[in-house]
């Protein structure tokens, strides 16, 4: 019985209303409580509490769509009972990422790695500090395996010999695919197939060929040899993989979980096959997996850290080669760009590809490629806050978390011009080169997480657009609208489409060359 009402309940003039009316002045008075309870949290929470601490970051009101007169200050979600700050200008977002001192990405990894089934006592023994003479990969400072890893990435993801070999087997991969003959016979999902060409739905397309890529780059020929259908299984679990990052309850996820658990069951079968009967895999897969061992780690633990890595090499890659095929395919002049530019980097004797050539001479592809992540890319940097912290003048508080999303960055107007809504790799031409450069590009993160395989991702997209526009013809399979990009799902890069939309393309052998 609310608190207000009980003086007027044990009054005789209340005992005389009819039970009717008696009823109707209960759920009124309950009613006024609940406004009444609302509007005193309120107050508290958005005028008192703001009065009190004027340095702290303003709480947004709940679904207000633009905050505080767009002024881009940090401002304060809370979600579930947790507090979130949110920043937006780009020097904040600068300053937020070159401090290491009291924002954590660790904090969010190992979050991650509780989601994904890792034990404590593995994640223990993955950020203790290790001895400075441990074997395997060099640790001249004493860092934990976890610091480690970053290094381990670099050293496999970065120009030179690692991703040079992450690139030949990429190539390799798509060069015996790419023929008529093999689309017809390879593409289980063909939607048509007739004399001369098939017609495939882009996204699965780009999806079995990217992820299948990485995987035989990452883990050579013996983890598809143990499960053949491991690309699809992908797909099914990284569309639903924001379950993760939103650390869902397990009683909601049964499908996320079932793929992600034939991933990692074929991944522990992977580990489980001598070192020596495995090949073609990469430097930084099988050092990884002997840095966990040399801490005892167990072989299931071992095979979901390894599903991590299977999710960040295969998440964004499929995604950005289908949207930049995809705006190729709705201005159809940039097909004749690409293949003019690329034409000289193919051999004309046998047509082998000067992958110098490809990096170096090819500004239009360049371009295009930034303005398709630029367009598509919507991850968040998370850090937690491990000390009190200023950022844009206000205070962010120890032990809340501190979210850094991209995407608005990206249309900015102000740097990108009025047509940022729209696809135009024109504006990364000679006009800004360094666009890329500016603190508004962001879409591998920044400071010491940026991400450390946005090499690979473009070398192997690159790779693929350009062996097919040279290879063959393509367009769409009748009129279809561009698909939405799905901003409501938070992801490791690259979106999705919204409710999965694909698009039919007709891919049919060219007769000539470029
Ligand atoms: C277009 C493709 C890609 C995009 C847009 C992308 C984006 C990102 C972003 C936004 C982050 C988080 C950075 C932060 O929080 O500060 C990240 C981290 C990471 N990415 Fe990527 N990524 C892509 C491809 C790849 C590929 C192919 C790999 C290969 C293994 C990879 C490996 C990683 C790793 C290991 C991290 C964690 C870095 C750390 O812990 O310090 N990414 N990526």
């Amino acid at each position: 019985m609310p608190f207000l009402t009980l003086s007027f309940h044990f009054t005789p003039a209340f005992d005389a209303l009819p039970e009717r009316v008696q009823n109707k002045l209960d759920l009124f008075s309950c009613i006024i409580m609940l406004f009444l309870s609302w509007f005193l949290w309120r107050l508290w929470r958005f005028t008192v509490l703001p009065q009190i601490y004027p340095d702290d970051p303003r709480e947004l009101l709940y679904l207000v769509p633009s905050h505080f007169g767009n002024t881009n200050d940090p401002f304060a979600l809370t979600l579930a009972g947790a507090k979130i700050y949110v920043i937006t200008k780009p020097k904040d977002v600068a300053d937020a990422y070159r401090n290491t001192e009291s924002l954590s990405f660790n904090e969010f990894v190992q979050a991650v790695m509780r989601a994904c089934g890792n034990t404590e006592a593995c994640i223990q023994a993955i950020y203790t500090p290790l001895p400075t003479d441990k074997a395997g990969f060099a640790n001249p400072h004493g860092k934990s395996l976890a610091t480690l890893a970053r290094q381990m990435h670099i050293h496999q993801l970065y120009p030179g010999k690692g991703l040079d070999f992450l690139e030949r087997t990429f190539l390799e991969w798509f060069d015996v695919r790419m023929n008529m003959e093999k689309l017809q016979s390879g593409c289980s999902y063909a939607i048509k197939r007739n004399d001369g060409d098939v017609v495939l739905p882009l996204m699965e397309w780009c999806s079995d060929f990217l992820i299948s890529a990485g995987q035989r780059a990452y883990f050579g020929d013996e983890l598809g040899q143990i499960d053949g259908a491991l690309a699809k299984e992908f797909v099914t679990f990284d569309e639903l993989s924001w379950q993760v990052l939103y650390q869902y309850p397990d009683l909601l996820v049964g499908k996320m979980k079932r793929s992600r658990n034939v991933i990692q069951r074929a991944l522990k079968k992977y580990i489980q096959l001598p070192q020596s009967q495995r090949s073609g895999e990469a430097w930084f897969t099988k050092a990884m997996e002997d840095e966990m061992r040399a801490l005892n780690i167990g072989e299931e633990d071992i095979a979901t850290m390894l599903m991590t890595i299977y999710w960040v090499l295969n998440t964004s890659t499929r995604k950005a080669a289908f949207w930049l095929l995809s705006y190729v395919l709705y201005t159809p002049s940039l097909i004749q760009v690409i293949r003019n530019e690329t034409k000289p980097a193919f051999n004309k004797a046998d047509g082998k590809l000067n992958l110098d050539y490809l990096h170096n001479q090819c500004p239009q592809l360049n371009a295009m490629w930034n303005e398709t992540i630029r367009m598509s890319a919507s991850a968040a940097s998370v850090r937690f806050i491990t000390a009190d912290t200023v950022i844009g003048g206000k205070v962010l508080r120890r032990g809340n978390r501190l979210l850094i999303p991209f995407r608005q960055l990206h249309f900015d107007k102000s740097v990108f011009g009025e047509t940022a809504d729209s696809f135009d790799h024109e504006r990364f031409l000679e006009k800004k080169p360094s666009l890329t450069q500016s603190s508004t590009w962001r879409p591998f993160g920044g400071g010491g997480t940026m991400c450390p395989g946005r090499h690979a991702a473009k070398r192997c997209v690159l790779l693929f657009v350009v062996l097919l526009l040279q290879r063959f013809d393509i367009e769409m399979d009748g009129w279809q609208s561009l698909p939405v990009a799905d901003e409501g799902k938070p992801v490791l890069g690259i979106m999705s489409t919204r409710d999965n939309r694909d698009l039919r393309v007709r891919v049919t052998a060219r007769k000539t060359f470029a």
